[in-house]
């Protein structure tokens, strides 16, 4: 499986004029025609995208309005512009919440994450939907799916592999049966802190966390609190939940968690790894098309016969699509029968991804478009 790293280039030397010698009273009155400028247009843009909206006819949702393939495309000129000082990511995050707004001018989406509020799942929302959403938390990966099929939620957002702790199979398995479509993906930076009510790690005799947090974070355990009971629950906001009632408890979370459960912060990061990211998959209804920089996740059920295997990846490099990703998993449709699921560079409105996925048709037992999506931006 290839882990991948978050796309953050630093920008270089910051290009901005400088006006050295300027007193704090000058510099502020500059701030404060910039911000009066910045907020114009913002007020501008905003206006637009309400046109836009107007110009797209009378739909029924705000799912109606949204257009991932636009967004992508905003974000990689933000990223291709950027000149520093500021970097790819910050700048990202900002323009992200404006479209965000834009978009909620028309009503906000729905998004449905496995809750409660403080996972990481939460920041994968809002670092892709902005903050302008209605979150809904909820209490299984199987429930974000159930949601979305049944539109009480516009999208879903679920962890589908960790770069430390690798693919979460309860996600891939959900492919298996469900319609749904993948609609983006996220990859988020996961830094685990150890929380507790009054901070002081000489009183921590329990730990709680998610089993996959307590993975991410061994040897800082066996390092720093060998002798503690380490105790694993459904999330790790669950697990800060727990921690709150007692001195004598902590929880492994992100630091949003702190804040939403009144804890302090112990120790943190504390995750083994420092380049700890874990990718979500953005699940919708349809399909959207493309946004020119785009990947493709397929499921693809092999017919029990030599050579399979490869008969289902010739296709791909006869058409010069590169594979990201193969990962097999029992295809519940008998014995020892196997689902791939293959995660390659394009769209399945492109040329290139609709010859290879009919020629792969004539060897496997059943080919399903999972979905085709921008790649994740910073
Ligand atoms: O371009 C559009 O289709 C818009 O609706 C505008 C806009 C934006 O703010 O730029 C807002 C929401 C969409 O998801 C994409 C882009």
């Amino acid at each position: 499986m290839k882990s991948k790293t978050p796309k953050t280039k630093q920008p270089a030397e910051k290009k901005a004029p400088e006006q050295p010698g300027l007193d704090l009273a000058t510099l502020r009155e500059r701030i404060d025609g910039i911000d009066r400028h910045i907020q114009e247009l913002i007020a501008e843009r905003a206006q637009f995208a309400n046109q836009v909206g107007k110009a797209k006819g009378k739909l029924a949702a705000a799912v109606d309005y949204y257009r991932p393939e636009r967004e992508a495309q905003v974000l990689r000129r933000v990223v291709d512009r950027n000149d520093g000082p500021l970097n790819d990511e910050v700048l990202v995050r900002l323009f992200r919440e404006i479209m965000s707004a834009c978009l909620a001018q028309q009503e906000p989406l729905k998004i449905g994450y496995l809750g409660p509020e403080g996972t990481h799942s939460q920041q994968a929302v809002y670092k892709h939907f902005g903050h302008s959403i209605h979150g809904l938390p909820l209490s299984s990966i199987e429930e974000v799916f159930q949601e979305v099929e049944a539109g009480h939620a516009d999208f879903g957002v679920v962890p589908v592999e960790n770069s430390t702790q690798g693919t979460i199979q309860s996600t891939l398995d959900m492919f298996l049966t469900s319609k749904l479509k993948i609609c983006g993906e996220v990859e988020l930076r996961v830094h685990q802190h150890l929380l507790s009510r009054n901070g002081r790690i000489e009183d921590i005799e329990r730990v709680y966390s998610h089993p996959q947090s307590f993975a991410q974070c061994k040897a800082w355990l066996r390092q720093y609190l060998p002798k503690a009971e380490k105790i694993p629950v459904s999330s790790n906001a669950e697990a800060a939940r727990r921690a709150r009632n007692a001195e004598d408890a902590a929880a492994i979370a992100g630091i949003s968690a702190a804040n939403v459960y009144g804890l302090k912060s112990v120790a943190g990061p504390i995750e083994d790894r420092p380049d700890n990211t874990t990718r979500f998959l953005v699940i919708g209804r349809e399909l959207f098309p493309p946004s020119g920089n785009d990947r493709t996740s397929l499921l693809v059920f092999i017919k029990d016969q030599p050579g399979a295997l490869y008969h289902v990846l010739a296709p791909f490099a006869k058409h010069g699509l590169s594979m990201n990703r193969i990962e097999s998993r029992p295809g519940h449709t008998g014995l020892w029968q196997y689902a791939f699921f293959i995660d390659v560079s394009g769209h399945v409105h492109e040329e290139a991804m609709r010859h290879a996925v009919d020629e792969l048709d004539e060897y496997a037992q059943e080919v399903k478009v999972l979905g085709s999506y921008p790649v994740a931006i910073a």
